[in-house]
């Protein structure tokens, strides 16, 4: 089968569970990366022909993230099959399915299945650390070996997923990250910034508006000078510890 993959990874671990999951199905012929911020130029995004699609994203907050519900906004889909997949830190993505299902729909994608996996958690990392992981992988398989048989015998069974309609209230980004004394200003992050948050002549200032706390100047950063407060990322893992220490695994829904 020939794979579209349209992924928003800020930190990579969306992406891994997308390429576990298309490696299964077969060869991925085209990446839409949702974010990179050249795509708000584009009013149509038209995609070429393939067998199936693959729309991940990250819960953010038990939502899409808003810059890449805006963005798969942009890709006109013709009837073409998608899988949707939500990667979470191992806390819960509540909407984000129900959501990211609406979205691909008003795009005009034909919902063939629904995957909620687990990938470490970027901002909590001892959350999830290390997943997707061995046995992530195993799930991970078998999940795919369903979808490819229910996509071999033509079944057009309409796909079901948790979450509530109105969404939970989007959340505003809380933890800004900042550059330390490492950082020689090379600009890496303002280049890869998916929101352009990061002026470019001076990368040690951060638009807090504009910020989704993605984490993605931290994981880019060849100098390891970006971080998030270490107080407040500590405060919050206090918070949510109980919730995240408990193993989730990975779900279909077909
Ligand atoms: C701003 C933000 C909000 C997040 N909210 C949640 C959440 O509500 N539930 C959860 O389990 N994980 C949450 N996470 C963790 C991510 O969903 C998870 O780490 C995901 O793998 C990140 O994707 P990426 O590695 O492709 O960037 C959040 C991460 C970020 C950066």
């Amino acid at each position: 089968m020939e794979i579209l993959q349209i992924v928003f990874s800020p930190t990579g671990g969306t992406q891994k569970v997308a390429d576990l999951l298309a490696e299964e199905w077969g060869h991925t012929v085209c990446r839409v990366d949702l974010a990179d911020p050249g795509l708000d130029a584009r009013e149509a995004i038209s995609l070429p022909e393939a067998d199936l699609a693959l729309i991940a994203v990250p819960s953010y907050a038990g939502r899409v993230p808003a810059v890449a519900a805006e963005r798969l906004g942009h890709i006109r889909a013709d009837g073409m099959k998608c899988v949707l997949v939500c990667v979470y830190g191992n806390r819960a993505y509540e909407d984000t399915l129900v959501e990211l299902q609406d979205r691909a729909n008003v795009c005009g994608f034909a919902v063939t299945a629904a995957v909620a996996a687990i990938a470490e958690h970027s901002i909590m990392h001892q959350y999830a650390a290390g997943r997707p992981d061995a046995e992530d992988r195993e799930e991970l398989k078998e999940i795919a070996q369903k979808i490819k048989e229910k996509l071999a015998c033509g079944e057009e069974k309409p796909v079901s997923v948790p979450g509530n309609r109105p969404y939970k209230e989007a959340k505003a980004a809380s933890m800004v990250p900042a550059a330390g004394e490492a950082c020689t200003g090379c600009g890496l992050c303002a280049e890869k910034c998916p929101v352009r948050a990061i002026s470019k002549e001076h990368p040690d200032l951060t638009d807090e508006t504009r910020c989704i706390s993605c984490m993605k100047c931290v994981a880019v950063c060849p100098q390891k000078a970006r971080k998030a407060d270490s107080e407040k990322v500590a405060g919050l893992a206090a918070r949510l510890k109980e919730v995240c220490s408990v193993r989730k695994g990975n779900e279909l829904f077909i």
